[in-house]
């Protein structure tokens, strides 16, 4: 990756009006309609021929919502049986009071998928003859789920077609015949009655759960604890679509970056662009994975070296790309590159530590040791939390000296935990002039390699909405009970950092510009090289903060796990069946307002059927959401394998993240095969329900939940609830509802 390629991330599967889109499943209608601001109780709506958007009645018309301050949203699907959809774009009160405006003109019409005729002004006719005219944009995508899928193919085997019951990859089912408008109608299903506590979880800044700084510990000038926690309370806004994106490589660390657009999503094929393989000629050398938890790579238990004991009990230290990328990067890296260091750079405010945590979640749970150091914490230790903008100035030696003094000692601590083994630091601050830089890489030389990552954001209102977070947040306003205090203060404090600011331009770096904004954004990478660099831009290019909740759910009993035997592939029991059907009344409900959501299940029966009752969203299948394979032990009870295989039970009771069933596979190996489902959760903007299984889930639910490596194969998940994850502004919250016993 890196040095001396272009890409083109131009794969969107998104099509303009006006193509040919023929060709069979359903249609992704995105509707947009521009600067309308709302006239009295009026909201722009869309009616038209098929039942989804109301069937020609007006009352039933689907809202637009307001994606911008100047732009509303409508997207749906249209199912296979619509070849053809009318509609005209409406001006109406939401709960059918008052007037109803139709647009003037022709019917507008999708046929075989294609727009007929090309509109792109709405106007609509008021009593008084006035005459408002809005620009709308209309596009169509045919069958993204396939795409979708076939994205994944491309990359990691995975995904498989089912062969065995002839059901596709891909599914929707239309709503039955003579209930067209959905059963939601009749559903009177009260959710909050079946909302259950959550595991202790709270909503914590994020620089408050990185590392405690070592040389501050034992009364090295600490005037004030830290750890203050303020509630916090955001607007949740509708998700957005999918929008422009580029991505950007630097041929040679001297020249001006090259700029790729991409319209619509970026889509995961661009992982292939990234290679870890390539190893190009003017790159700096690849870093080094060692794997889960370890110094080193664990021998495998053939190796003469170890001790017979550890050579008999032995057990793979880490799974599949993981491991090996370890043992090649270990043969050929420099050894100052077996150790990664993450340097935040970027203005106040700009998603650092946000964005750090979220890396931090994320390198873990795929077996990388990772450590986020926060020098904000060092500086709220060593000189207090209540320090005003003028501390901050550029014209104030006694705060930059301070200042620099923290992140020495930050990046000293970071440094020493390398050198004791750890992996991947990340260094969060604003680090955002090159002296401090040059200081930083001074520092590193010899000991750990450096790649910078700036968070640039243009966006007037983003950068407002975080600020005002800031003051909600940050425990440097933790006792400035004055919001409006608060606020005039930290303006004052970015502005003294503006003063001083100087982007990026040397070494190695990655810079996120705008990808905050809802709008795409642009990924700069230079000077790039390795396995773990590679996965993180990939990591970085594909989330995003549009707020959507992700439903878990186990599938319902299965006929094996009232026998008590694992794996199989049998379909529900009774009480699984009641589940099914419960959870279909639910996601009805919960999923209502919501157009674009999708159902995903394993390509075993038993999820397949948990969800089958779910009509009106695409039903993906995938391999990775299968079970973990039992090997030669699928089919057993857990007496069955103590009794006639005890070593295999205490291998496994001893170590159940590592042990691999024979022929079968380990906790470790199903997080391997789920990164590209992890990939594609955080690159989705619309709700995702996963129907699956015990053993995936737990590695699902710990990437969320954040929970170590070490826990997840003893997370409890039990059957028929569901865990909802929220994901917006402010990082992961849970809510969970148990729909049965
Ligand atoms: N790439 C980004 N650009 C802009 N804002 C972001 C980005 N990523 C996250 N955010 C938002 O920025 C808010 C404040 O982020 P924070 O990490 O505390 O800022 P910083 O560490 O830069 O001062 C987060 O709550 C999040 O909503
Ligand atoms: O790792 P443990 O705790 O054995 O849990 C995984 C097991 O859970 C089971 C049920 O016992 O999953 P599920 O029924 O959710 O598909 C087994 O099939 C699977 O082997």
């Amino acid at each position: 990756m890196g040095t001396g390629s272009s890409i083109n991330l131009d794969t969107t599967s998104s099509h303009g009006v006006g193509e040919d889109h023929a060709g069979g499943g359903q249609l992704y209608v995105s509707l947009k309609m521009e600067n309308y601001s709302p006239k009295g109780n009026l909201v722009p709506h869309v009616y038209g021929s098929v039942p989804l958007v109301g069937s020609w009645d007006a009352s039933k018309a689907l809202p637009m919502e307001r994606e911008s301050t100047s732009m509303w949203e409508l997207s749906f699907v249209v199912p296979p049986n619509h070849e053809t959809l009318d509609f005209k774009f409406l001006l109406k009160s939401k709960d059918n009071n008052g007037p109803c405006i139709v647009e003037e003109g022709p019917t507008r019409q999708f046929m075989g998928g294609a727009l007929q005729g090309v509109a792109r002004l709405a106007l609509f006719r008021l009593i008084t003859d006035e005459v408002l005219e809005y620009r709308v944009c209309i596009k169509a995508d045919r069958v993204s789920p396939f795409d979708l899928a076939a994205s994944w193919r491309a990359y990691q085997e995975n995904l498989e077609p089912s062969t065995v019951r002839g059901i596709p990859d891909v599914s929707i089912n239309a709503l039955p015949e003579g209930d067209e408008n959905g059963s939601s109608m009749s559903l009177d299903l009260d959710l909050e009655q079946y909302v259950v506590p959550t595991p202790p979880t709270s909503v914590v800044y994020a620089a408050n759960l990185t590392e405690t700084p070592r040389c501050l510990q034992h009364g090295g000038g600490v005037t004030k604890g830290d750890g203050s926690e303020k509630g916090v309370s955001v607007s949740v806004d509708r998700p957005t679509s999918i929008k422009e994106r580029e991505v950007v490589v630097l041929e040679k660390e001297s020249d001006p970056p090259k700029v790729y657009h991409a319209s619509g999503m970026v889509e995961s094929k661009s992982v292939g662009t990234f290679s870890p393989l390539q190893k190009q000629d003017n790159q700096k050398g690849l870093l080094v994975d060692r794997g889960v938890g370890s110094s080193r790579l664990v021998k495998s238990a053939s190796a003469t070296t170890l001790p017979d004991s550890e050579a008999k009990n032995s057990m793979p230290a880490a799974a599949g790309a993981v491991a090996a990328a370890a043992v090649a990067d270990q043969m050929l890296g420099p050894k100052e590159d077996m150790h990664l260091a993450i340097v935040l750079v970027g203005l106040p405010a700009r998603g650092k530590t946000f964005t750090a945590a979220k890396l931090t979640r994320y390198l873990r749970w795929l077996g990388h040791d990772t450590k986020h150091f926060n020098v904000g914490k060092y500086r709220r230790l060593k000189h207090g939390a209540n320090l005003c903008a003028d501390f901050f100035r550029g014209d104030n030696p006694e705060g930059m000296e301070a200042r620099n003094e923290v992140a020495a000692l930050a990046m000293d601590d970071m440094i020493a935990w390398m050198q004791e083994g750890g992996q991947v630091g990340i260094f969060d601050a604003t680090n955002s002039t090159s002296q401090r830089r040059n200081m930083l890489m001074k520092m590193a030389e010899g000991k750990c390699k450096i790649i910078f990552l700036e968070t640039i954001c243009n966006d007037p209102q983003i950068i407002e909405r975080n600020i005002r977070l800031k003051i909600q947040q940050s425990p440097d306003y933790a006792e400035e009970p004055d919001f409006e205090a608060g606020y005039q203060d930290f303006k004052r404090r970015l502005d003294n950092y503006e003063k001083m600011y100087e982007p990026v331009n040397e070494g190695s770096y990655i810079k996120m510009i705008d990808m905050a904004s809802g709008q795409g954004g642009q990924i700069q990478v230079n000077n790039l090289g390795g396995y773990l660099p590679g996965r993180i831009v990939f990591f970085l290019v594909n989330t995003h903060l549009t707020p959507r909740p992700i439903l878990l759910t186990r599938h319902g009993e299965s006929r094996d796990n009232v026998r008590g035997r694992i794996g199989g592939d049998t379909v529900l029991s009774g009480q699984g069946e009641v589940y099914a059907k419960k959870l279909s009344n639910f996601v009805e409900k919960r999923l209502k307002n919501e157009r674009a959501a999708s159902i995903w299940t394993s390509t075993l029966q038993r999820t397949i059927l948990t969800a089958n009752q779910i009509v009106g969203f695409p039903k993906i299948q995938w391999r990775a959401l299968d079970e973990i394979n039992a090997g030669v032990c699928d089919g057993m009870t857990y007496e069955e394998i103590k009794k006639n295989m005890p070593e295999e039970y205490e291998s496994r009771k001893k170590d159940k993240l590592r042990y691999r069933y024979p022929r079968g596979e380990s906790y470790l190996d199903v997080i391997q095969r789920l990164e590209p489902v992890i990939i594609e959760l955080e690159r989705q903007r619309a709700p995702v329900v996963v129907v699956s299984h015990q053993a995936v889930l737990r590695a699902l639910y710990a990437y969320f939940a954040d929970r170590p490596l070490k826990e997840i194969p003893h997370i409890e998940m039990p059957l028929h609830t569901i865990i909802e994850i929220q994901m917006g502004v402010t990082g992961v919250q849970e809510k969970r509802y148990k729909l049965m016993d």
